[in-house]
């Protein structure tokens, strides 16, 4: 464990604690299609510094580091594995510690999905804008908007097609606040009462309008859980820069106690009712034991991995083993392997390609599949129309006879139970940022510079997309 603080303003920085640690694996896949032992790799280290924009510049301009993660204690009992980041032990409590009344909140973040076909485009928008999904080199920062905007007008057609094919839009609302309700009940079981909140990074409820209730509900103490297992600057990571943005800008939330979950896929609840689900899925086959378990997870591009140490593929590959040691444990020991979807964007994103191994697999023989979404929690327009139905339609056409899919966990009531435990476990490590109300920061809005930088951006983005890459990658609907 390693707590940091970083340059720049230091109103905060993060710890990233692991409670409970297994040493390093190689990723090992039976009868490799993925069959090769992965080195270890390096230790986590992400920084942000404004100034360092190689050194591992996952967050940067924010104050969040997050330390080695692989520390790892073989011999605890426990079986909690969660990242908990909280503010340094240096800064002095909060007086929110001895408060009369304490009024816990619990808030979960996701990403958010467009409610109807309309929806999209501004979705779209909100989503390219992200310098964490994005990223641009400094330099080119101005370009952000104008880029976002010619992308999301450019692929909502594509997207709207997908939309309309699950029903018009996105189910995330409605299974995060069912997920929400869920979580709340399961901490009153344990005899913990919480207001549970719900905060979108693209999409409403946005974040900022889950804040803007906690404040008024005169919140006492606050636990982040991101919904994404595993940790990704793009997912996870630009949720937290969000809230980072919003918390030191604000007197009261600077001196709220607050303790974040950065990732906490190997919590045994999780690995667990994940295995359950494949079990059950297996089970349905003919030939359960013929069948190939397929974990499906979201991509990101390389340069996450190779250049900002994103530890997204190294947790997933972890992820991936965990389970498959409890299903060996069941006596369950099919073959598998991992791919990585929904790519977008002329650049390399993490291989091999779902769509390619389908193909692959198909022809070598294998024919039966089992699809298993891994990187996300709940059903969504990756799993119900690219898996189900893309994907699906792929591996028929490549060979597969008998096709399955794992569903998402959703309400599934062994995961809610173990999310209750880690906001439990997270609680005594909650801090405030700030004990004083003097780095409350205003950022400045000059409209006039606005202007100009959205007018010549877009003059620049639309040249910039135009060059020979960017058109093959629409030519062959990348975009
Ligand atoms: C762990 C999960 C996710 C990672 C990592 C991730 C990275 C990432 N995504 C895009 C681009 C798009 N993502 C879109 C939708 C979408 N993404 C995730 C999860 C992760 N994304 C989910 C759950 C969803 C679906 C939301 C819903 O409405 O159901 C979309 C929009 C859909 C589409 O047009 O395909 C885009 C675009 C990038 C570029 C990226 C990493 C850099
Ligand atoms: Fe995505």
């Amino acid at each position: 464990m390693e707590a940091a603080s970083l340059s720049g303003s230091s109103l905060c920085s993060y710890n990233y604690r692991v409670s409970r640690s297994i040493p390093r694996r190689g990723y090992i896949a039976s009868e490799g299609l993925n069959g090769v032992d992965k080195p270890s790799p390096k230790p986590l280290m992400i920084s942000s510094s404004e100034s360092n924009t190689q050194n591992h510049g996952v967050l940067k301009g924010s104050n969040l580091s997050i330390g080695p993660v692989q520390k790892r204690n073989l011999n605890s009992q426990t079986n909690c594995a969660v990242g908990v980041c909280t503010f340094p032990e240096s800064v002095a409590e909060s007086h929110y510690s001895h408060a009369a009344e304490e009024k816990l909140g619990v808030l979960l973040l996701n990403l958010g999905g467009p409610e109807t076909l309309n929806d999209v485009q501004p979705f779209l928008y909100n989503l390219f804008a992200d310098p964490d999904i994005i990223r641009l080199p400094r330099l080119l920062r101005f370009l952000q908007q104008p880029l976002a905007k010619l992308i999301s007008v450019l692929r909502a057609p594509k997207s709207k097609e997908g939309y309309a094919a699950i029903g018009g839009g996105s189910p995330l609302r409605k299974i995060t606040d069912e997920q929400a309700d869920a979580l709340r009940m399961a901490l009153e079981a344990k005899n913990v009462r919480a207001n549970v909140y719900v905060g979108m990074r693209y999409w409403f409820p946005f974040t900022e309008e889950a804040i803007e209730q906690i404040k008024r509900d005169r919140i006492t103490k606050l636990v982040v859980l991101p919904l994404y297992p595993q940790f990704s600057i793009s997912t996870t990571g630009s949720s937290i820069r969000v809230l980072q943005r919003i918390f030191k800008e604000d007197a009261y939330l600077s001196r709220l106690p607050v303790s974040v979950i950065l990732s906490w896929y190997e919590r045994q609840g999780y690995i667990r009712s994940m295995a359950d689900l494949i079990e059950k899925e297996l089970g349905k086959f003919a030939k359960p034991e013929e069948v190939m378990i397929f974990f499906s997870a979201h991509g990101v591009p390389v340069s996450y991995v190779e250049d900002a140490g994103d530890p997204y593929k190294d947790q997933m590959e972890d992820c991936i083993y965990l389970i498959m040691q409890e299903l060996k444990a069941r006596g369950i020991g099919n073959d598998h392997t991992l791919a990585y979807q929904s790519r977008v964007g002329p650049v390399q994103w993490l291989k091999p390609y779902t769509d390619e191994v389908l193909v692959e697999i198909g022809q070598k023989g294998v024919k039966s599949l089992l699809a298993v979404p891994i990187s996300f929690v709940s059903e969504h327009i990756e799993t119900l129309e690219e898996i189900d139905m893309e994907y699906k339609d792929l591996a028929l056409e490549s060979g597969i006879e008998n096709w399955g899919r794992v569903p998402a966990l959703g309400c599934n009531s062994l995961f809610i139970t173990d999310l209750a435990d880690a906001v439990v476990e997270a609680l005594p490590s909650a801090k405030a940022l700030s004990t004083s109300t003097d780095n409350a920061e205003e950022t400045e809005y000059d409209p006039l510079s606005y202007v100009v930088k959205i007018f010549f951006g877009s003059i620049l983005a639309f040249f910039l997309l135009l060059t020979p890459r960017v058109v093959l990658a629409f030519r062959n609907g990348l975009f």
